[in-house]
């Protein structure tokens, strides 16, 4: 599969690992709108994003690779691609299990565990070491950071990032575009838009935003 990763940042590279330890998969661009013109590195093209509309074609698919989950919505809205474009890239030390749903363009890192049922949306992060218990429905755009714990029949809304080592107990449901502090724990409901922290958490702002 030949692989086209727009975003050239940190979060990126982790995933550059993954793509290429599959022999299957090479990648030909790196897009980032810091590179202002184009310019090609042991075969593979480094250019700005509007660049992408020049290579894609048959066999070709794109993941973005940007942490901000704003950002990410913002970059797939524009592009407007069909869905089938975007590959869900897997770390291979990842367990998935075979009743759970993973969208496309979703990335999943290593030693995450995504269990029975459970359903994660498209262009999502589960984070490193991050857990996503049975029968989660996790919207597009999440973020589960690393070491996170989501037990059962968590729910999130669209574009929630839930910090590092939190953990949200049982059926709680995290409201879209809401934001939870690393090391938090989630005993109730978070309204969408808000940020909360601590243990349990408290809601510390409103994001007026969206
Ligand atoms: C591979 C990777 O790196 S993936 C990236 C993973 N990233 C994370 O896990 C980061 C998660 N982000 C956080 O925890 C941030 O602190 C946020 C988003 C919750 C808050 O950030 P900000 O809006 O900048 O809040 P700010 O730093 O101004 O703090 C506001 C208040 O909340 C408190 N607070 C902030 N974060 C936390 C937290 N995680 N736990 C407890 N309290 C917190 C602050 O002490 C402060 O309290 P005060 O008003 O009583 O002084």
């Amino acid at each position: 599969m030949k692989v086209i990763i727009l975003g050239d940042g940190g979060h990126s590279r982790v995933i550059q690992e993954i793509i290429i330890s599959k022999k299957e998969n090479q990648i030909i661009a790196m897009l980032d709108d810091k590179y202002e013109q184009k310019f090609k590195v042991k075969g593979i093209i480094y250019a700005p994003i509007p660049f992408l509309v020049r290579l894609l074609g048959p066999n070709i698919r794109v993941v973005v690779a940007i942490g901000s989950n704003q950002i990410r919505k913002k970059i797939v809205k524009q592009l407007n691609l069909p869905s089938e474009y975007y590959l869900s890239v897997i770390h291979p030390t990842a367990v998935i299990s075979s009743t759970s749903r993973v969208g496309n363009g979703t990335v999943i890192m290593p030693n995450a565990v995504v269990n029975a049922g459970a359903e994660i949306g498209m262009h999502s992060i589960i984070n490193t070491g991050a857990i996503v218990e049975h029968d989660n429905r996790l919207g597009d755009y999440t973020h589960v950071s690393p070491n996170a714990t989501l037990t059962g029949n968590v729910s999130t809304g669209e574009g929630v990032h839930i910090g590092s080592s939190t953990t949200v107990i049982p059926g709680i449901h995290l409201g879209k575009w809401s934001v939870v502090g690393a090391g938090s724990t989630v005993i109730e409901h978070i309204p969408a838009y808000s940020k909360a922290v601590g243990c349990p958490t408290r809601i510390i702002e409103r994001i007026l935003i969206k």
